[in-house]
């Protein structure tokens, strides 16, 4: 098995920490650990077991963890042709191809044993779903072979509220269809965002991201297209009675700036007003999941 620059120089160290934490993308599984755990107190009237949440975020983390050291493995030969991804650890040559996996599959297998044994098997069986859906197809078929690979593949992203949800009840529901249909639409927003302001980067990959095969323009009017989708959905929660006024208001808000970043994007373009669109793409989804918190439980319903 070949060796990595910093386990050949023999110090197993805080480094080496940092390099296999850095393959988990820890940034994006922290929200997707979040989202997750919204729909777990979404899910029942009160609190939920302190317990069975602890046990169910841990997991979902866990594997959430592996699919991205999986898609660092796959991809590292792409990420190196990336001006954002060349630092990643494999390109770098800091950790080996074969502690990467052996980090992956202890952090999975891990992860999905707490979700078979101390949470539900409907659980553990939906994360690895979810896991193969980003780690497989999405990483090795969809991403290199179209420009429609992230609406596909964004339905792994979507799932951790179902997950979430599924863990606390051992059942999925309408309520968890929405919570993924508003993330479902909320990902080519999020992503196109970044890939035309990285267009160049999928260009020299050789990545058919839309922005390189149908152009800046094109991808544009798609940004926009999804924010309206994503808006009319942000509304579900409260048309089914779900969620209330304090939800309501904030969704209004949240999805008053939105339209203001795409309807900016379509008017005069830079690379400066999509990356702000990109960033406020995640303050968006953060926020709005905190607002379904706390309207749950600050409920002051809409009454039709
Ligand atoms: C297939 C679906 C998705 C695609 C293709 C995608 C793509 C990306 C890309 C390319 C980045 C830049 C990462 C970097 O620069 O290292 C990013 C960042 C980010 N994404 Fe996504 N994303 C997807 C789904 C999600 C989901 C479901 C979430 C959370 C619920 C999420 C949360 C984030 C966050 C928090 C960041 C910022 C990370 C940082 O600051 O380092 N993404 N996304
Ligand atoms: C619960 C569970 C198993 C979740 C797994 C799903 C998961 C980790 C989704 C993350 C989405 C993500 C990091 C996309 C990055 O796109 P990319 O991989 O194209 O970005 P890159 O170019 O930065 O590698």
């Amino acid at each position: 098995m070949a060796t990595s620059n910093i386990q050949r120089d023999g110090y197993f160290s805080l480094a080496l920490l940092k390099e296999f934490l850095a393959l988990t993308k820890p940034r994006v599984v922290s929200l997707i650990v979040f989202c997750a755990v919204i729909g777990m107190f979404l899910a029942v009237p009160g609190l939920p077991p302190a317990g069975l949440v602890l046990a169910a975020t841990v997991g979902i983390g866990l594997v959430a963890g592996a699919a991205a050291a999986i898609n660092c493995l796959v991809e590292q030969h792409i990420d190196a042709r990336m001006a954002r991804t060349r630092a990643r650890p494999l390109p770098r040559g800091q950790v080996s191809n074969g502690s990467t996996l052996v980090l992956a599959a202890a952090l999975g297998g891990m992860g999905l044993w707490m979700l078979y044994v101390w949470v539900n098997p409907l659980t553990m069986w939906l994360t690895l779903a979810t896991f193969v859906g980003y780690a497989i197809v999405y990483t090795v078929f969809l991403k290199p072979a179209t420009p429609q690979n992230i609406v596909i593949g964004g339905a792994s992203g979507a799932m951790p509220p179902v997950l979430g949800w599924a863990a606390m009840t051992g059942q999925l529901s309408h309520e968890a269809i929405i919570l993924f249909l508003i993330i479902f639409a909320w990902t080519p927003p999020h992503f196109w965002a970044l890939a035309l302001y990285r267009r160049d980067d999928y260009a020299r990959a050789g990545l058919p991201m839309l922005p390189v095969t149908h152009g800046e323009w094109f991808t544009r009017l798609h940004v926009l297209l999804y924010t309206f989708i994503l808006c009319a959905i942000t509304i579900l929660p409260v048309a089914t009675q779900m969620s209330g006024w304090v939800y309501l208001s904030s969704t209004l808000i949240l999805d008053g700036v939105f339209i203001w970043y795409a309807v900016s994007l379509m008017r005069s373009y830079s690379d400066q007003l999509a990356r702000s669109a990109f960033r406020y793409s995640i303050l968006y989804l953060s926020l709005l999941f905190a607002a379904l918190l706390v309207d749950h439980y600050l409920p002051i319903g809409v009454r039709w």
